[in-house]
This record gives structure tokens, sequence and C-alpha cells, in this order.
């Protein structure tokens, strides 16, 4: 009997040891092949330079590594000043790195155009699992519609409009510093993002920018809430994007439990307000009862009335959408050129003038001063090129064999770029670390068409340039002409950047205003 059993253990634990063995052999087999096949497939890339790399796991650890300490971009940018304008790092496919403005801007424009870059399946997934799927994670004729509906809302000219919303919700924040005591230390990054989200919602949803007037079609914004949600979604789209598995949002982990709170949270403050646009859409009418006039104006109700390809989930996915992409973007740019106006007084000085000219003429900010403002814009696109804020957005993939710069691409390379670095190219940004706003004012032929790429190039380029434009101008000059200020951290608030998605200051920029005095 005993001999028996023995004989079974024998059996049974030299089947496993069999077993064993060729699951070794087959992950071996497989590594070799997949090494073999990388090797052949991307010969041509063997020549770029390359950041020092892991035999197994080439620079997914690095990466890995970036993204959990919140410095993905500033890995990017290490290695761009380390290895040159293209360069390739390896994580599972090989990613080609670009730094020169004007050979991204060329390669976006065109390999979008004729077809040879797409925006990469993971990039895409990575945003379709916001919520649903959304303009950002689209391709080909669904990005298409998608970008013809909403497009004319963001133009220059339909924004216009909105002066009045984007002033009063910038008057809010001037008031909320007068209200401060002295010393009057703020972190100003807190308040741009309620001044951007409130912005945002209520041109997409309606939702009324004083946070007084009660909102009949759903719950009030929570400007802390939405943006705790809307930073777990943002957060965990950088790291889909670089590398995490979709299926550990179904694991018993505290990430996946607030990616689900999430998601819950925001369908709760949208899904009402796409259920009313959806009403309205159903029973043609442009009005209900008890639905206000800024909701009945609201970007949902008309894209829902004209696209009829859009449903509940799609739109609530898309408002989503919207309230990631307005907030942060604009909110951590106003920060980062608040600093920079107070490090370089010279600028500071002449905005000033600037402002004052415009009061003087017109005594308040109306449409018909933005003329006279392009200083302040170019003090904004000037921030735009030092700090990158958007440089985690979306990778290209190659559709086909494709050249750039005279560098042969094979076919599955994924395309990206460091915008931090392409901002800081000293050959086409004389004097790169200065803060100089002229250099986008300048009409020498040679120098005017200098490339301005942090809101993306080509036919994805930023859907939200104007209104960003917009909000930072009225911002900026309103804040000139109430106020003078200093950093409270001096320039460390400028060097201690992390990145969420996007890059912020890490410690939400707190700044001592003092109330403007008749001399200053
Ligand atoms: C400083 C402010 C902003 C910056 C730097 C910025 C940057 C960018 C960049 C780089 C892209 C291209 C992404 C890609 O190629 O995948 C983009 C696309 C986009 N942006 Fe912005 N953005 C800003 C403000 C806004 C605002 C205020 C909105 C508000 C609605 C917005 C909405 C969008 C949308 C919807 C897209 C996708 C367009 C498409 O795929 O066709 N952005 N933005």
């Amino acid at each position: 009997m005993l001999k028996n059993v023995l004989a079974q253990i024998a059996a049974s634990s030299s089947f496993l040891n069999l077993f064993i063995f060729l699951g070794l052999i087959t992950t071996l087999v497989a590594f070799s092949v997949r090494w073999w096949k990388q090797k052949n497939t991307y010969k041509s890339l063997q020549s770029l330079p390359s950041p020092p790399k892991h035999w197994l796991l080439g620079n997914i650890p690095q990466i890995l590594a970036a993204v959990k300490q919140k410095r993905f971009f500033q890995l990017l940018f290490d290695w761009s000043q380390k290895l040159g304008p293209m360069y390739v790092y390896w994580a599972g496919q090989p990613t080609v790195i670009l730094s020169k403005p004007k050979v991204i801007e060329e390669t976006v424009i065109n390999g979008m155009r004729d077809g040879s870059l797409v925006r990469s399946k993971r990039a895409r997934k990575a945003w379709n699992d916001i919520g649903g799927s959304i303009l950002l994670g689209q391709n080909g004729s669904e990005w298409q519609w998608r970008r013809k509906a909403w497009n004319p809302e963001f133009s220059s000219s339909s924004l216009s409009k909105y002066v009045e919303i984007i002033s009063q919700a910038c008057e809010q924040v001037i008031e909320k510093i007068q209200q401060t005591e002295s010393p009057k230390e703020v972190q100003v990054d807190h308040l741009f993002v309620e001044l951007t989200m409130r912005v945002i919602s209520c041109l997409v949803m309606g939702i009324p920018v004083d946070g007084k007037t009660v909102s009949h079609e759903g719950q009030p914004l929570d400007v802390a809430q939405v943006y705790e949600a809307t930073s777990v979604l943002s957060y965990r789209f950088l790291r889909v994007a670089t590398g995490e598995k979709m299926w550990k949002k179904y694991l018993p982990t505290k990430n996946s439990r607030d990616y689900w709170a999430a998601r819950r949270y925001l369908d709760e403050l949208i899904g009402p307000r796409v259920d009313l646009a959806l009403q309205l859409r159903e029973q043609n009418k442009t009005d209900l009862e008890k639905v206000s006039s800024l909701f009945q104006e609201s970007m949902l109700v008309k894209i829902a009335a004209k696209e009829p390809n859009y449903n509940r989930e799609s739109l609530i996915a898309e408002a989503i959408e919207l309230l990631i992409a307005g907030t942060d973007t604009t909110a951590h740019t106003i920060s980062f050129t608040i600093a920079e106006l107070s490090l370089n007084p010279r600028v500071f000085q002449k905005a000033r003038v600037v402002v004052d000219q415009v009061w003087e003429k017109q005594g308040c900010i109306t449409t018909e001063s933005f003329k006279d403002l392009a200083y302040i814009q170019a003090i904004f696109k000037e921030t735009l090129r030092l700090y990158s804020i958007a440089s985690g957005s979306t990778s290209l993939e190659a559709e086909r064999d494709i050249v750039i710069d005279g560098q042969e691409i094979p076919r599955g390379t994924k395309i990206f770029w460091s915008m931090l670095a392409a901002g800081r190219d000293p050959e086409v940004y004389s004097q790169p670390e200065e803060f100089l706003p002229e250099r986008w004012l300048d009409k020498n032929k040679e120098t005017h068409q200098l490339p301005m790429i942090t809101f993306g190039s080509g036919s994805h380029r930023c859907l939200g340039e104007h209104l960003s434009m917009l909000e930072a101008t009225v911002m900026l000059s309103l804040l000139l002409h109430y106020f003078d200020w200093e950093l409270v951290n001096g320039r460390s608030s400028v060097e201690q950047l992390q990145q969420n998605l996007l890059i912020y200051p890490a410690d939400g920029m707190p700044v001592r205003f003092k109330l403007r005095t008749q001399e200053s």
C-alpha cells in the first residue's frame, strides 16, 4: 500500500517536474523569438542613442519608477539633454523621442495627414478608459465627426460671447485674494484650478460660475471633489499609457477602488444633465420648464441636438474629458506665469504699463481690449514654451515604415517627444533659459514663425487654445491691475515640479499679494 502511494507521488512529482521544465522552455523560446523579431524588425533603430537598459525589461523599470515619482516628463527631458534630439527607449515596443520643435511639428502634421502616424493603440485605450470613448481616444472617422461637432464651439468668435462669464470667474479670484487677511498669502494654483473648472463647467454643462446660484439641473459643482476625481482618472491615464495593464482596475486595490469611485462620482454630477440634454433633443425642444437659460445655451445641449451619434455614455465621457482637458492645463500655466512675472521685474513692469493703458482707455476689459493686450498673450506663450505642462499628451505610432529627419523608422515604432526639451532648443529660441515674451511679438520674418508646439500640432491641435488664451489674458490683466506680488518659496516653486498627467508646481505656488499702491 505504502509502496503504491510512494510510486504515485514519485510519478506525480516527475510529471510536475516535466510540466515545469516544459513551461520554462516555452517561456524561453517565446522570449527568444520576441527578442529575435524585435532585433530584426527594429534593426534600423539600433543606431540611435538609447538610455542604458535592463537586459530583459529594457527601459521599463526607469519609466515605471519615474511615473511613480511623478517625474516622467523630467526623465524624458534628462535623456534628451544627454542623448540628443532623437533617441530611442525600449519598453516592449521601441519609442523614438524627438526634441527639435520643427521636426516634431512636421512629423506630426505630415504623418497624421498622410495616415502614416496614428495615435498609439495603448494611448487610445488609456484615454477611452477615462469613462468611455472620447475625442482624444479616437482615430479616423470616429474622431472626425467628434472633432467636427466640438470644433465650432471652441473657435475664437464663438468664445467671445463668453468673455462676460470668464470675467466673472476671474473677478471671483480677485475678490478671494482681496478678502485674504494680511499678509495675503495664497496658494494660487488652487485658485486657478477653481477658476478654470468653473468656466469649463459653465460652458459645457451650464453650471453657474458663481457657486452661489443654484443649478437646478443637477448637483452643484464641488470643485475639490471634482478635482480629486479627475486627478485620479488623469493619473491612471498616465500609468496605463506608460505600461500599466488595463485589467488592474478590477483588482481589489486602493488604486482601483479610487478609480471606480471617481467614475461614479463624475457620473452622478454629469449624468442628470446629460439626461436633460437628451430629453431636449428627443422632444425637439430648446427649452423645458425649470431648465435654466444657462443650461439651454450650454455646449452639452447644443452638441446633443446637433450630433445624433452621441448617446448618454459618450456624452458623459466627453464631458469628463473636457473637464480634465479644460482645467489643469490652463490653471497650472497661469500659476507658472505668475511665478515668472514675479521673477522678472522688467517684464512685470512692462506688462503693467500695457494693462494700465487698457484701463485708461476703456475702464475695464472688454472684447475690444484683446488687441491691446498682445504683450500679455506673449507672456503666456513664453510660459508655455518653458513649462510645457501638457508634456504627457498622446504618443503616435507608425502605421508603416517612415523616415524622420533622415532616420528610418520601422512600422510599429512609437513616436513621442519631450516638449520641455523642444521649448529650450537654443537653435530655435535664442537665450532659451531667459523669459523673453518679446520673442513672440518679433515681426522680423526670420524669427516671426517661431514654432509653438505646446498646444500640439496638425489636425489634433488643441481644441481649447482660444479658451485658454482668453482665460489667461483676463486673469493676468486683472491681477496686474490690482496687485503686486512675490513668491513665498522663491524660485523653488518653479523648480519643484511634479506630473499627474500634466506638470504642476508641487507646493501649490504660494504667493504673497499686496494691494497696489498709487506709485506702483
Ligand atoms: C494651456 C492650456 C492647454 C494646453 C497646453 C493644451 C495642450 C494640448 C495638446 C498638446 C493637445 C494635443 C494632444 C494630442 O496630440 O494628443 C491638446 C488637445 C486637446 N485639448 Fe488642449 N491644451 C490646453 C487647454 C485646453 C482647454 C482649455 C481645453 C478645453 C476644452 C482643451 C481641450 C483639448 C481637447 C478636447 C483636445 C483633443 C483634440 C483632438 O484630439 O482633436 N485644451 N491640448
